[in-house]
């Protein structure tokens, strides 16, 4: 499985087109715009969100509700793009017509990808830039991310998340239970945090960083649970599944770090207090006595919960402007803005769950080859039996 994605932030739409899902799964665009709210949600942000409704078009791959094997696309219009239309055109522009466009961009943002990809790809309009590195592109992740859960769903697979902190105000350490009790919770939050105490100073701190035109970032964790043992790889950098994740999730929009299970701390426990002993009952087979490894070993999936932590930076585009320097007359320039988001932090709590979603499909597409997902839910049903007994 594969997917990619074309679309500007203020252009017409958003398009995915995954290739590789397995023939006759049952694909509603329900199912799509149901990630695709969620992704809009969430507490702090600015009032693009208010102006888009995202609700996908499925144009390919998909006949009477199951997919059929052949490539799927999928398309979200942008609803912004009516305000911006003689600014993203795509026909040739005369040159009077060029002096006159509208929201050049000659001021780049400090931390955003304006003034490197401006410079790279020879844009004086840093504009060029910016349509395509904002993260409105994340909508056509999720897409991708929400086919990916569906096919996971068939499988016994579950997917979540929520927040753990955001601008300092960590959530109390709350140890994973149920994934059905922690998708419940985490979507009734508005900042989408398990506890209610951190959630209320959570959202104090990004109403504060608005008064003060600053952003805030912060930390979300996904989980997934169901996996068969062995998905990835030890035998190849390239094979190894948590590897691939952690670049899933460093790829989306202002993510710094990843971790996985107790991550950095095991830099500060001794080997007896990381690693988990490895216990057999007839109705489970193999499992962790605990899993500070999050759920994998040897870059393979130990049949654990998988457990991801994500850290996002605060947003770069400040209504508190930072310095920075006009490209056209090299003078130094506060940048004033339009609009932004101040904390995007539950939102891309959401991206994330949906870009690990599509990795973890994709690596169990590829260990059991199947183009037809009843015969992949019966390899994997078969894999099961066999790791149990082993
Ligand atoms: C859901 C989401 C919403 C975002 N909203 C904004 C925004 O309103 N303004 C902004 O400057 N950056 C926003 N960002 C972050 C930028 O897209 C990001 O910082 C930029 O593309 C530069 O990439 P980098 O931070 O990964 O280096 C958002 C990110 C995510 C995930
Ligand atoms: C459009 C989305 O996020 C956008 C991401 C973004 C950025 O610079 O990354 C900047 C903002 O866009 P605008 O400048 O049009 O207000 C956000 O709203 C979205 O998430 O759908």
């Amino acid at each position: 499985m594969r997917y990619l994605t074309a679309g500007e932030s203020h252009g017409p739409q958003q398009t995915t087109i995954i290739e590789g899902v397995p023939a006759h799964m049952e694909l509603l665009k329900e199912d799509i715009n149901r990630e695709l709210k969620r992704r809009q949600g969430g507490y702090g942000r600015g009032r693009r969100m208010q102006i888009e409704k995202d609700l996908v078009e499925i144009v390919s791959g998909v006949r009477h509700g199951k997919t059929t094997g052949a490539p799927i696309a999928l398309v979200v219009k942008n609803d912004d793009f009516k305000s911006w239309t003689d600014v993203m055109g795509v026909e040739p522009l005369s040159e009077e017509e060029e002096q006159q466009v509208r929201r050049k961009v000659t001021h780049p943002r400090p931390g955003h990808a304006d003034l490197n990809g401006g410079i790279k790809y020879g844009h004086r309009d840093m504009r060029n830039v910016l349509e395509r590195s904002s993260a409105r592109e994340t909508t056509a992740r999720v897409c991708a991310g929400a086919v990916a859960k569906k096919l996971l769903k068939t499988l016994g697979i579950e997917v979540a998340g929520h927040v753990l902190e955001i601008g300092g105000v960590k959530a109390k350490d709350i140890s994973y239970k149920d994934i059905y009790e922690l998708q419940e919770k985490s979507e009734a939050s508005p900042v989408r945090c398990l506890d209610k105490e951190a959630e209320r100073k959570m959202m104090e701190a990004i109403d504060q960083a608005k008064k003060e035109g600053d952003s805030i970032g912060g930390v979300v964790q996904t989980v997934v649970t169901g996996m068969p043992v062995g998905v990835g790889s030890h035998v190849h950098y390239d094979r190894k599944l948590d590897s691939k994740i952690a670049g899933a999730v460093v790829s989306i929009n202002a993510f710094k770090g990843v971790e996985i299970g107790i991550g950095f701390e095991a830099a500060r426990r001794p080997g007896s207090e990381v690693h988990d002993e490895i216990l057999w009952d007839e109705e489970k087979g193999y499992y962790r006595r605990t899993n500070n490894l999050g759920g994998f070993e040897g870059g393979m999936t130990n049949g654990m919960p998988l457990v991801i932590q994500g850290v996002m930076k605060p947003i770069p585009t400040l209504y508190k402007p930072l310095q920075s320097v006009d490209i056209d007359t090299k003078e130094p320039f506060q940048a004033s803005i339009e609009r932004s988001d101040s904390c995007a932090v539950p939102a891309a709590s959401v991206v994330m769950e949906n870009v690990i979603a599509f990795e973890v499909a994709k690596a169990l597409v590829e260990m059991f080859h199947a183009d037809r997902i009843d015969a992949l839910k019966e390899s994997i049903e078969n894999h099961r039996t066999w790791a149990r007994e082993f």
